[in-house]
């Protein structure tokens, strides 16, 4: 059972954590639990605030504003190197005249574990991390990039930390060693039982490895969830899009009851119910009232409404978009012509005009049909495919 589906405690909290430099909001207002024993990664775009928000937890920035706290102890003003946690930095950060051993045994020797101990210890956590007995004496800077990774691991390790953070420590690795390295992590992470806290701007490295994902935007996180929950039900546009390529169609409505209508694409569309959306009343605010003591107290929050949305978002991921045949069953279609196809390898796409529209769908090999270039086709999505998101 992975700490997800686990009642476990949270471990690591943070409450209304904010960072500012200047002006400049990075980070802001990121309440989240993070539970013993999982694997969460937070992903956004380049200068979403993610770094920023690592910096914070590793001790390496203060908020300035809200808490964070490990087993309930406010780390806010507690140094780097009194946490009981570990940061794997993206350029590793290894001692590079020593070698592989000693940079493992590095937190041992700053312990004062003795020499003999040090040694045992580190041939063991680097079987953990899969580097031959070998390279103990090994000159770290005549290892691979992969092996530096897992050296750096090994060392992280060494501390026996209670939550490790990872900064995009695969970022500069080739594609197939990413791979590799991305599953090792996956298997460390089971077989250690610690608490990781990965950051990428890589959605596909995130889903691979991770029990939840949190993604950031703009300083803010808009969700937090398992991979599935991200992948099938974004909380909106920019989750959707964040996940991969999609097909977005804004539509609408004159009343709940009425057909839906494409507002950019011509035709009406079957659609499943959105769901309600909660919004904050636009009452004015209630003045603060004051306390007892003459202080301020906070003004009461607002009420919440819930009101029917007649204006969404469908947003259809090419891989549910199908070319449908005369007379077969389907609740959305609309007609177009090939214009090219790309091979995915096992999978093939299609970019598909549909009046001012290019739409795209995506096949299994093993369904694409052969040389469709210039044929005139009829793409269709059901109902129950289409993720409805505020538009
Ligand atoms: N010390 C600083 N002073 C001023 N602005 C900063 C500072 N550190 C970060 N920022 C700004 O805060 C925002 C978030 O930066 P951050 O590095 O956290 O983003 P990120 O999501 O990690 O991006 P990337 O994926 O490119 O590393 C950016 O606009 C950045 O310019």
């Amino acid at each position: 059972m992975s700490a997800v589906d686990s009642p476990t405690k949270p471990i690591l909290q943070l409450v209304g954590v904010r960072k500012t430099f200047g002006d400049f909001t990075a980070v802001d207002r990121i309440d989240l639990d993070v539970r013993e024993g999982e694997f969460l990664t937070i992903v956004g775009p380049s200068g979403s605030g993610k770094t920023t928000l690592l910096r914070m937890l590793a001790g390496l920035d203060r908020p300035t504003e809200g808490w964070i706290t490990l087993n309930g102890e406010n780390l806010n003003d507690v140094p780097p190197n009194r946490r009981p946690t570990c940061l794997v930095f993206q350029s590793l950060a290894l001692f590079p005249h020593k070698s592989v051993g000693e940079n493992i045994e590095f937190p041992l020797k700053v312990k004062g574990v003795s020499r003999a101990e040090r040694k045992r210890r580190a041939l063991e956590l680097m079987g953990v991390v899969r580097l031959p007995e070998a390279y103990y004496g090994k000159n770290v800077m005549k290892c691979s990039g992969g092996e530096k990774q897992r050296v750096a691991i090994a060392r992280a390790l060494a501390y026996d930390p209670a939550v490790l953070f990872f900064d995009e420590p695969l970022s500069a690795i080739d594609y197939k060693l990413k791979k590799v390295l991305e599953k090792e992590l996956k298997d460390l992470h089971k077989e250690t039982g610690k608490t990781f806290i990965y950051i990428t701007h890589s959605l596909e490295e995130a889903m691979v490895m991770s029990d939840r994902i949190g993604v950031m935007r703009a300083g803010r996180l808009v969700q937090v969830g398992t991979p599935e929950q991200i992948y099938a039900h974004p909380v909106d546009r920019f989750v959707s899009e964040f996940v991969g390529e999609v097909n977005v169609f804004n539509v609408e409505r004159d009343a709940p009851g009425t057909a839906w209508h494409g507002v950019d694409t011509p035709g009406t569309f079957k659609v499943t119910e959105p769901p309600l959306l909660e919004v904050e009343d636009p009452a004015p605010p209630v003045a603060a009232a004051t306390t007892g003591e003459g202080e301020e107290a906070p003004p009461p929050p607002k009420p919440k409404r819930m009101i029917v949305q007649n204006a969404v978002q469908l947003v259809v991921r090419p891989e549910y978009m199908r070319f449908v045949t005369e007379g077969e069953r389907v609740d959305n279609r609309l007609q177009g012509t090939v214009y090219n196809e790309y091979s995915l390898g096992s999978r093939v796409q299609y970019q598909v005009r549909c009046g001012k529209r290019v739409i795209l769908v995506e096949l299994p090999r093993s369904k694409a049909p052969p040389a469709s270039v210039d044929r005139t086709v009829t793409v269709g999505w059901d109902a129950a495919d289409a993720i409805v998101v505020r538009a």
